[in-house]
């Protein structure tokens, strides 16, 4: 019997055949979302991400009541142990990769924005100009400084003149233009103070809080970072204040509820239908202020992510939610392997843990500076302050699994455990001054106590690892 040849051409129309057949399998696979050609491209994706069938950490408890808070057993504990290290002349050589004795302002140099690119100021500048050039390469801003004080009033008071949504982002910002100058980044109220976070929703499906803001910018200013965004609140009259100074895009959002309260919706990816409209009670809406970062481009921002960033997909882990090895691998890469890095990382882990902020995918730096010794800008805290009466702990992770923080910081948190004056107590004095205060509801102080009592035992299961 004759074998049978196939000739080339039909070899060759085979093969065609075959890459048809499996482009449509791939189309279909896609459309049908079976998931086929993802899982193989996992297996080639060097991020380390996991995949989980069925949630890998059961739904822990969450509190949303004030009768069920738990008050750490510490709550009265003056802390004498990590209170002798941080009054010790010498950190014991045993804790010396715990508690970290560098200052980033014991330093001999530390240029401003102003001084690197030249940027005379005078008796004409203007607040905003002002504190635009003093951005320092290791603080937004002094200790007991002025120029921000000045600067917040003039945001809060001065008339408006142009707004328009900012683009990029995912929910409403807006762009607001005074005259001489002056601008700010608004973020409007969503919520009332007493309103909590749905415990259902994602960190990436919660509404922005404009007061979460607010807070957030004197708490990092009373902890002594000073690292923060300037942030004013204010009320604005939308039918005169902001609709007839709207630009073309902003002012075809406007309407009127059917409870007669005047709206708009933006135009922005989420949240920006009349589902969701921000609506004044009727005319007046409060909403945060933020002083307007450097437009110089040389004074522009590099963004990084975050390597405690979550997955951002409601079925995945990130690796340091489920190895707490995790930071080994971290503190060995540049820049978190010198200078000082890793050290504002935990920095900015105990500011999230007291305003409970799981936000933060990406960070930002200025450019300006020696990009790997500059501090982390602290930006973007609308998704905060959402449930005063459960603690979340993941977010502290960073610092658990690196078991590292800055004297300085170890010092500030014992200073409001054992003083007079709690932290609590401390920012709500803080606070007084913003012309939307009470800036923030009662439990939320309350629990800024509770979590300092958190991160300090965190810090001393640290300490008694190497005892
Ligand atoms: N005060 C400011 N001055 C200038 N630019 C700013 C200011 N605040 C924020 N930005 C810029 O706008 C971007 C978006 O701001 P922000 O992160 O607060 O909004 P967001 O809606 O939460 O954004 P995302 O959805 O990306 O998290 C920031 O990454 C930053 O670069
Ligand atoms: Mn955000």
């Amino acid at each position: 019997m004759a074998i049978k040849q196939y000739p080339i051409e039909k070899s060759v129309r085979y093969f065609w055949i075959s890459i048809g057949v499996f482009t449509l399998a791939v189309i279909f696979d896609i459309i049908s979302g079976l998931g086929v050609v993802n899982a193989i491209a996992r297996l080639f994706d060097s991020k380390p991400t996991i995949i989980l069938t069925e949630p890998l950490v059961k739904p822990k408890k969450i509190i949303t009541k004030k009768e069920d808070v738990i008050i750490p057993s510490t709550m009265n504990d003056p802390y004498k142990d990590l209170q002798a290290i941080v009054d010790g002349k010498e950190i014991p050589e045993k804790y010396k990769d715990i508690i970290i004795d560098s200052h980033h302002l014991n330093v001999d140099s530390n240029p401003s924005i102003g001084e690197l690119l030249n940027i005379t100021v005078d008796k004409y500048s203007t607040y905003l100009e002002l504190f635009q050039a003093g951005i320092t390469q290791h603080e937004m801003y002094p200790e007991d400084d002025w120029v921000v004080q000045k600067l917040l009033h003039k945001l809060a008071t001065k008339t408006i003149k142009h707004a328009y949504e900012k683009e990029g982002g995912t929910q409403f910002k807006m762009i607001v233009k005074y005259s001489d100058g002056y601008r700010a980044m608004f973020k409007p109220m969503r919520n009332t103070r007493t309103q909590q976070k749905n415990i259902n929703h994602f960190y990436f499906n919660d509404y922005e809080r404009h007061n979460g803001e607010i807070a957030a910018y004197h708490l990092d200013k009373i902890l002594k970072f000073r690292r923060a965004v300037p942030i004013v609140g204010r009320s604005i009259n939308l039918t005169s204040e902001l609709f007839p100074v709207a630009d073309d895009e902003l002012f075809h959002t406007f309407y009127i509820s059917p409870a007669g309260k005047v709206c708009f919706t933006g135009r922005c990816d989420t949240y920006c239908d009349s589902f969701h409209g921000i609506c004044g009670n009727p005319h007046m809406l409060e909403g945060s202020f933020a002083a307007y970062l450097p437009r110089d481009k040389r004074a522009y921002r590099k963004v990084w992510r975050s390597p405690w960033r979550r997955s951002y997909d409601k079925r995945r882990l990130n690796p340091w939610e489920v190895d707490d090895n995790y930071c080994q691998i971290v503190r060995k890469i540049p820049p978190y392997d010198s200078g000082r890095r890793m050290l504002d990382m935990m920095d900015m882990a105990i500011l999230d843990f007291f305003i409970g902020n799981e936000d933060r995918h990406h960070y930002e730096t200025f450019k300006t500076f020696n990009e790997n010794d500059t501090f982390i800008i602290h930006l973007d805290h609308g998704r905060s302050f959402g449930l005063p009466f459960h603690d979340n702990l993941p977010i502290l992770s960073p610092v658990k699994q690196c078991c590292m923080i800055r004297k300085s910081t170890l010092k500030t948190l014992l200073d409001f455990h054992n003083g007079e004056k709690k932290l609590s107590a401390a920012l709500n004095d803080s606070m007084k001054s913003d012309p939307l205060s009470p800036v923030l509801w009662e439990p939320h102080l309350e629990a800024l106590d509770r979590r300092n009592v958190i991160i300090l035992e965190t810090i001393r299961n640290c300490i008694k690892k190497v005892d």
